[in-house]
């Protein structure tokens, strides 16, 4: 056995992520052992960072996938073992570099993620729905994007992207996040929940618990962006948003409705008082094109003027240009690929509102070109 057969295989191996902490197998002390035998068969032992591992198919495919390529195997041998709880704490370690726990890495100094958290004044006007579909734009663009669904009341966020039935896996007290098709990597306050019907009725120092669970508990890795989906209106868990990630920028939901607009004013209020920025405005439900007629004709089932309302008000409030980044127009493709955990910006990126959504979440990723110059009015639309 020459030894550059057995630099190959090591080089194969190393290009193997797992799933879950994105980062090489090798590095992670996952590569338990490994030979070759004459006839070119390699023999490797693979552990698992817990028994039943949800993705352990995965990595046995992976694995698999690499070796198989290297040149001079002839077959591979994979067994997977589960590491010791000494090998766990070692890798747990190495994860957090050795850092106190509970430290959020999104609130220290110098980091290089940008944290935007959607909120809206009141429930159903979209906000997940926009939150889920520029996580995966974002992601499609090559970013390494975290997703947190902190909405109590609403946490539709994994089923929107596929992995409902996802439970994070659990390295002792550190938490993966689950990975999506997409390449969003997401983490749900209903994953905290002992069941899935239970009802979350928690009051504030339980959501201040939760929200700094998902964000300090959790190995996110090295993100580029997180988002992070809030409830809707202004309650507990913004202010500890706001007391935890001072640094998040908001992103504010609204539909053109006169009376969202005011409620959703309240929610760019609140981020003032926690001396947060709001990032822009973004428009959901903007218009419904004719299926009659065609696109030159945009009936405006919820009114008109509601973002471009809400993002004057906020301008002048904070003295700065608010923009209304995008406006988002009512699809039945938008609800199905929510409904089917098939996001839109991925399996139609055509479609209207996927675009806009795409054209939002570039603006929000290279924000310094995007934004500059941008109208804060509405496009011109015809009447019902
Ligand atoms: N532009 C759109 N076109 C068609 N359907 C939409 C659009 N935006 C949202 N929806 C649908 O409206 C419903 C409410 O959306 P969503 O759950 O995203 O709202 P939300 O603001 O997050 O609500 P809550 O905060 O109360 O959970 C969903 O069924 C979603 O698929």
């Amino acid at each position: 056995m020459s030894s550059t057969l057995l630099d190959r295989i090591s080089a194969a191996l190393a290009t193997v992520n797992d799933p879950e902490i994105k980062r090489p197998i090798t590095e992670l002390g996952m590569v338990d052992t490994v030979t070759v035998d004459d006839a070119g068969v390699v023999h490797a032992k693979v552990l698992l960072t817990v028994a039943g591992c949800p993705l352990k198919d995965t990595i046995n495919r992976d694995v698999t996938a690499a070796l198989d390529k290297v040149e001079g195997v002839t077959g591979v041998d994979l067994e997977l073992g589960v590491m010791t709880a000494e090998q766990r704490g070692a890798m747990r370690d190495s994860l957090s570099g050795g850092a106190a726990q509970r430290e959020i890495p999104f609130a220290k100094p110098g980091s290089l993620t940008k944290v935007f958290a959607i909120a809206s004044g009141k429930g159903g006007v979209g906000k997940s729905t926009v939150t889920v579909n520029l996580a995966v734009a974002m992601a499609a663009e090559g970013l390494k994007v975290g997703l947190v669904d902190a909405d109590v009341y609403g946490h539709s966020v994994p089923a929107m992207l596929g992995v409902a039935d996802s439970r994070p896996t659990q390295v002792d007290d550190l938490i993966m996040p689950v990975p999506t098709a997409s390449g969003v990597s997401v983490i749900s306050i209903g994953m905290l929940k002992p069941r899935r019907d239970q009802v979350v009725a928690w009051r504030g120092p339980m959501l201040d618990r939760a929200l700094v669970q998902m964000l300090a508990d959790v190995y996110w890795g090295d993100l580029d962006v997180l988002l992070l989906d809030l409830p809707p209106g202004t309650g507990d868990i913004a202010i500890s948003l706001g007391q935890h990630l001072p640094n998040a920028e908001i992103l504010v939901v609204t539909t053109p409705q006169e009376a969202a607009a005011e409620v959703a004013e309240r929610a760019g209020t609140m981020a003032e008082m926690m001396h947060q920025r709001v990032v822009g405005v973004v428009e959901n439900m903007s218009y419904l094109v004719c299926p009659h007629c065609g696109p030159e004709h945009k009936i405006e089932v919820f009114g008109s003027g509601g973002g471009a309302r809400v993002a004057d008000t906020l301008s002048k409030r904070f003295g700065t240009q608010v923009p209304l980044l995008g406006q988002i127009p009512l699809e039945p493709s938008l609800r199905e690929g929510g409904d089917a955990g098939k996001p839109v910006v991925e399996s139609d990126p055509t479609a209207a509102a996927a675009a806009e959504l795409i054209g939002v979440a570039q603006r929000l990723s290279g924000r310094s070109r995007g934004l500059a110059g941008m109208q804060l009015g509405l496009t011109p639309t015809s009447k019902f």
